[in-house]
């Protein structure tokens, strides 16, 4: 059996490791590593010291036993035994939207914990959190069915606010790729969208979505004709996204379902995503289905 109370352990490091991220990001503001990751992106220092950072810290927990990053090629065992049975996976997004970091715009890491080897379907998630490096950091934990937010400062949680709910009437929209790589489908589906709600596009997801959070409305990084998984990838990503989104009492969808019922076929691949509101998510779908 997994041990549950490492769950606590995770989201504690986590949170004791991101002032140490968010330390290290000055001197490595417009380093790139040299190097492409799994999704032939190119890696900023940043990203590396992240990923870093967070393999550490996490996988020296009792009762983890594997750790996943968008940064490396194959999951790690960090003990003896398999997930599920003899202890929990990390699957980790270290440095989430961190092309903003030239323009010093906003960042995040994600984190989902799931019982069952990696790659895990988002019904396997037995946590997941996402931190955004803001004006002030702060970390969103999705729990036991339950959203809460903390700040975190000196590495020690504080949470300002419970029972996280997406407020009833929706504000705001961001959706990524290019306008003319929309599909059709999509793209009439935006025109409705954005005579309703107000544009926030910030480049990261954890701060788009943290928006779409705070305000209500929807986040989408759709399949684009020339990507039709688009960009966003599904363990590091879209499932522990959609946790916290479904968790707070919104939708997710990669366009026909829940991206927690996706099937969990690689390590690095990528999924469309549409999280929010659930009646927007229902009305994507349906625009779709057309
Ligand atoms: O630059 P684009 O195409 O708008 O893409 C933005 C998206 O890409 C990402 O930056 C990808 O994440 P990484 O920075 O972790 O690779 C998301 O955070 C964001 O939603
Ligand atoms: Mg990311
Ligand atoms: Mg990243």
């Amino acid at each position: 059996m997994a041990d549950y109370e490492a769950v606590d352990d995770v989201i504690e490091t986590v949170a004791a490791v991101a002032p140490d991220v968010r330390a290290g990001l000055p001197g490595r503001r417009l380093t790139e590593a040299g190097v492409e990751n799994p999704s032939g992106e190119t890696v900023t220092a940043a990203d590396v010291h992240a990923d870093e950072l967070f393999f550490e810290a996490l996988g020296a927990i009792d009762g983890v036993v594997e750790f996943a990053s968008e940064e490396r090629e194959a999951a790690v065992d960090v003990a003896d035994g398999t997930a599920g049975e003899d202890g929990l996976a990390v699957a980790i997004d270290p440095l989430d939207g961190s092309s903003n970091l030239a323009s010093n715009n906003a960042m995040g890491t994600i984190v989902g914990v799931a019982d069952a080897p990696l790659p895990a379907a988002g019904t396997d998630l037995v946590a997941a959190a996402y931190v955004l490096y803001g004006p002030i950091t702060t970390m969103t934990v999705a729990r036991e069915g339950t959203v809460t937010t903390y700040v975190i400062d000196g590495g020690e949680m504080t949470a300002v606010e419970e029972d996280v709910e997406l407020p009833d009437e929706p504000v705001v929209y961001g959706f990524g790729g290019r306008v003319p790589d929309w599909p059709d489908a999509f793209h009439d589906y935006a025109r409705e969208v954005e005579s309703e709600l107000k544009l926030r596009y910030g480049g990261a997801m954890v701060g788009d979505v943290n928006q779409v959070l705070s305000y209500g409305g929807i986040f989408a990084y759709p399949a684009l004709d020339s990507a039709p998984n688009g960009k966003l990838r599904l363990q590091f990503e879209g499932a522990p996204i959609a946790k916290i989104i479904e968790a707070a009492g919104g939708a997710s969808s990669d366009g026909e379902r829940s991206l927690l019922s996706v099937e969990p076929t690689d390590l690095h691949q990528r999924v469309p995503v549409h999280v929010g509101t659930a009646e927007y998510v229902e009305r994507l779908e349906a625009a779709l289905a057309d």
